[in-house]
């Protein structure tokens, strides 16, 4: 336990024990807003996720009963695909909650340093998290660096393109059985086909799988799965809207086939107007349609934000689309892990060593972390003024670098 010193008073901060866990659902379920406490059976689900040593509590001495929480902060041991398909080790910061009674204290600020200590102590190269708000966590280094595109599928316009070689697609509904046997695998080979892409261990899909209604949004029915031997789609019927609607929760497609084939379902559901649908921000979706117009984009949001913890780690772990020779800077003012970098890409692959030389490249490690998965071109963070390159040919050998064949894709909310 060490005293917190950011704060006013004593608060202590200290890593979770089972006698806590009552009063951590309690105050994230305040924190997030949540009209009903969490069962015990998702309980259970949560602690099945996280170690408690990965838990940061804050709590108040001062409190008029006993020593309120007023502090939570939590991290998975989460895997992520980087370009070129191989997965890698990311600390999944969530559940960061501080009691309406305690904010801007501080307290936020100080859970994260801890965090981030333990992380570097452990060698960690990547942090990510979902934010619920766009303005937090670029101080601490985090950029946005998923996105995912909203569309409302008009049902009555929507039709695929005819393919007389597939009239007949291998598309089932599955049995709970077949659920639990085949979609945790193909959900596995899909992660490697996308950067940004999130594992999900069994501790992941026991809960997804059980569905409990609890979980469901409002006035939705259970998760229907349609099965392709290279991928599936799962939707729910919403009844919160009249006329009733399909909410699409994901579409799992490793193959370009697997997308057809299961959005020629989709799009024929009967007996409702519209499907609605969070897809890659290059979904094949609307080409995929003879009238593209039946698929309208009602938003565009970050769905992961990615903290660089180890520059030369980070850069030496993905592959590039391109040749490179930089001398990169990197600012850190969080916590001081930039500096200046010689980067060095041949076939695809960086070596990454501490430079003296000046630099061609510069720019803030929460950009680094935006740009690092492809999602957002470099380009566009140089025309923001947000990195500086020494001319024209770097910046264009660095967009062509860093940029990927498919848009990242978290696809699992954390
Ligand atoms: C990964 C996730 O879990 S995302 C979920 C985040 N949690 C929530 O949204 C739940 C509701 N909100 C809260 O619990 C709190 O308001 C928190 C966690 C967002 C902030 O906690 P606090 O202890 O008040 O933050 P703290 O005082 O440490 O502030 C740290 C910095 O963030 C800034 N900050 C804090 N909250 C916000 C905010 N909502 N918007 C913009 N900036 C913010 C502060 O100004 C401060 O800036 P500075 O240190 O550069 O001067």
């Amino acid at each position: 336990m060490s005293n917190l010193q950011a704060a006013s008073s004593a608060l202590t901060v200290a890593r979770a024990t089972d006698a806590d866990w009552d009063e951590i659902f309690a105050t994230d379920a305040r924190a997030f807003l949540m009209t009903n406490p969490l069962s015990s059976a998702e309980q259970a689900d949560m602690r099945g996720k996280v170690d408690d040593a990965d838990v940061v509590l804050v709590r108040d001495p001062d409190g008029l009963a006993g020593r309120p929480l007023v502090g939570v902060s939590m991290f998975y041991r989460m895997a992520m695909t980087l370009p070129g398909g191989a997965a890698h080790p990311a600390a999944g910061l969530s559940w960061v909650s501080v009691a309406a009674t305690h904010r801007r204290r501080g307290i936020l600020r100080t859970m994260i340093t801890e965090l981030f200590d333990q992380w570097e102590a452990e060698d960690q190269v990547f942090a990510i998290l979902t934010a619920s708000e766009a303005t937090i966590y670029e101080r601490f280094g985090f950029g946005p660096t998923c996105f995912a595109q909203d569309v409302t599928v008009d049902l009555g316009a929507a039709k695929m393109r005819h393919r007389a070689d597939r009239a007949h697609s291998p598309v089932n509904y599955a049995t709970g059985d077949e659920v639990a046997r085949h979609i945790p695998e193909l959900h596995a080979r899909w992660t490697a086909t996308r950067p940004g892409a999130l594992a999900r261990p069994q501790s992941w899909w026991d809960p997804i799988l059980a569905d409990r209604p609890s979980q469901r949004p409002a006035h939705s029915s259970g998760m229907h799965y349609l099965l392709h031997p290279d991928g599936y789609a799962a939707y729910r019927i919403n009844q919160s809207t009249q006329p009733t609607r399909g909410d699409v929760a994901e579409v799992v497609a490793v193959t370009d086939e697997a997308h057809t084939d299961l959005w020629r379902v989709l799009v024929g559901l009967d007996l409702m107007p519209t499907v609605t649908a969070s897809i890659p921000v290059d979904d094949p979706l609307a080409v995929s349609l003879t009238n593209h117009r039946a698929v309208s984009v009602t938003g565009v949001r970050d769905t992961m934000w990615l903290r660089i913890l180890d520059v030369p780690r980070a850069l030496g772990s993905r592959h590039y689309a391109a040749d490179l020779d930089a001398v990169l800077e990197v600012t850190d003012e969080f916590r001081g892990r930039g500096g200046i970098f010689d980067v060095s890409i041949r076939d695809g692959n960086a070596v990454v060593a501490p430079s003296s030389a000046t630099p061609t490249v510069r720019m803030d490690i929460s950009v680094l972390g935006s740009i690092f998965l492809g999602g957002t071109p470099v380009r566009r963070f140089a025309a923001a003024e947000r990195v500086w390159t020494d001319s024209v040919d770097t910046l264009a050998a660095l967009d062509r670098a860093f940029g990927t064949d498919r848009a990242p894709f978290a696809g699992t909310f954390f």
